[in-house]
């Protein structure tokens, strides 16, 4: 089935008096959304850091890419299918790890919601390290859909080790290490209300489940909330450097994905410590304010990277802005809160239809554009706007 389909089935159901239940643009289900997040969850979600110029440099920068439809194509059938590490995805499109994302769910379940849309769309998830459910139960709700692992290295290697290990077994297919977040940034929205969501607890259960961090605390985490709190804040950030990583690379076979990576020769560098992709982003902009647009950093580090995958993500609101950034080389694109937001709203069902309205959109200005396959999707198809 064709992602364009989903135009088709909207359409039709219209013919049987059946309007949409969900927002078919961003603008229309980011205030949708937060209405129906408790503030503490809304806060923590839609603000950013400083005063939030990065976050919305991110989505900014999209505008000043143009595509350039190229006519007399037939581009009756699209094919937006990737190969990332050796497996085959239906398209580029996958969801960035968004600790927290439980939730943002009505029933608090939400990784769970999250990695069954990822069974019936086809879209990957990218579990966090700081999911209400633990990795094991979220892997088994995955189906046939690969599931990647996003790891906050932890200060105490074995912990680390132990959850890496856990991942590899629920049948996780990769690992992100995510690099730019050993401390919180600065985000004014959370510190005026002076709410964390983790820091109440919230989110822990790979850590609370896990048998070093249990045998670390010394008793059950259940029987003493607040002395699990406090060892998860003392382990939580690694500074991580480049002497670590030789030992990371070594406690898995599993492709290794290091996360924030923006500067050509960190890319190099992680080349060299033989990692499998690298994923350009600025989280958002959630942690250092003052930053380029993560777009803008992409063509450099596709070039870096030398056929290495690169993941993207940070400021992908339409199917529009995948398809550029699969121009400007990006391998996978991810999102982070439109399927939040999707969730928030509308459940599993909401988040499905943001994924399949994400790609119906891309498909279609595919077909439009002229440009069939992800392969015909280079610099060339993009023009600067200003
Ligand atoms: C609420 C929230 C929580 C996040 N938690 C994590 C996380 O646990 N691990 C991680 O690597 N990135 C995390 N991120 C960053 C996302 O993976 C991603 O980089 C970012 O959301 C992309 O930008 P976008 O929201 O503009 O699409 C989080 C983002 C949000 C919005
Ligand atoms: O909020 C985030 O973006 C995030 O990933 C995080 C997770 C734990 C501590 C600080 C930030």
């Amino acid at each position: 089935m064709a992602f364009a389909d989903y135009q088709n089935e909207i359409y039709l159901d219209g013919l049987r008096g059946v309007v949409p239940r969900f927002p078919m643009t961003y603008d229309d289900l980011e205030p949708l959304a937060q209405a129906a997040m408790p503030a503490s969850v809304r806060s923590y979600v839609a603000g950013g850091a400083g005063d939030e110029r990065t976050q919305r440099a991110n989505v900014s920068a999209f505008e000043r890419w143009g595509l350039v439809p190229r006519m007399l194509v037939g581009a009756t059938e699209r094919d937006l299918s990737v190969d990332l590490f050796g497996m085959r995805l239906p398209s580029p499109l996958f969801m960035a790890p968004v600790g927290v994302i439980g939730l943002c769910a009505q029933d608090g379940h939400g990784d769970l919601a999250v990695a069954r849309a990822a069974a019936r769309t086809g879209v990957p998830m990218v579990a966090s390290t700081l999911t209400v459910d633990p990795l094991e139960q979220v892997a088994a709700e995955f189906g046939d859909t690969p599931g990647f692992f996003q790891l906050y290295t932890p200060t105490d290697r074995e912990l680390a080790e132990s959850l890496v290990h856990r991942a590899e077994k629920a049948g996780f297919k990769g690992i992100v290490v995510t690099l730019d977040t050993w401390i919180t940034g600065w985000r004014p929205r959370d510190l005026s209300v002076s709410n964390f969501p983790q820091l109440r607890g919230n989110c822990l259960a790979n850590y609370t489940g896990d048998p070093v961090f249990r045998a670390r605390l010394g008793k059950n985490p259940e029987d003493d909330p607040q002395a699990a709190v406090a060892l998860w804040a003392g382990i939580f950030g690694n500074p991580l450097t480049w002497d670590d990583l030789p030992w990371l690379r070594s406690i898995t076979d599993l492709p290794l994905i290091l996360k924030g990576v923006c500067h050509p020769e960190d890319v190099r560098r992680a080349k060299d410590a033989g990692v499998d992709g690298v994923y350009c982003s600025n989280h958002g902009g959630r942690q250092a304010n003052g930053g380029l647009p993560a777009l803008d950093a992409l063509p450099e580090v596709v070039e870096a990277a030398d056929g290495l995958p690169v993941l993207f993500d940070s400021g992908v609101r339409t199917g529009a802005d995948i398809v550029k950034a699969v121009a400007l080389g990006a391998t996978a694109v991810g999102v982070g809160r439109p399927y939040a937001y999707g969730l928030a709203h509308g459940g599993e069902a909401g988040l499905v239809h943001i994924l399949r309205a994400l790609l119906a959109e891309a498909d279609l200005i595919m077909a439009v554009d002229g440009y069939p396959t992800l392969a015909d999707l280079t610099p060339e198809a993009l023009r600067r706007v200003l």
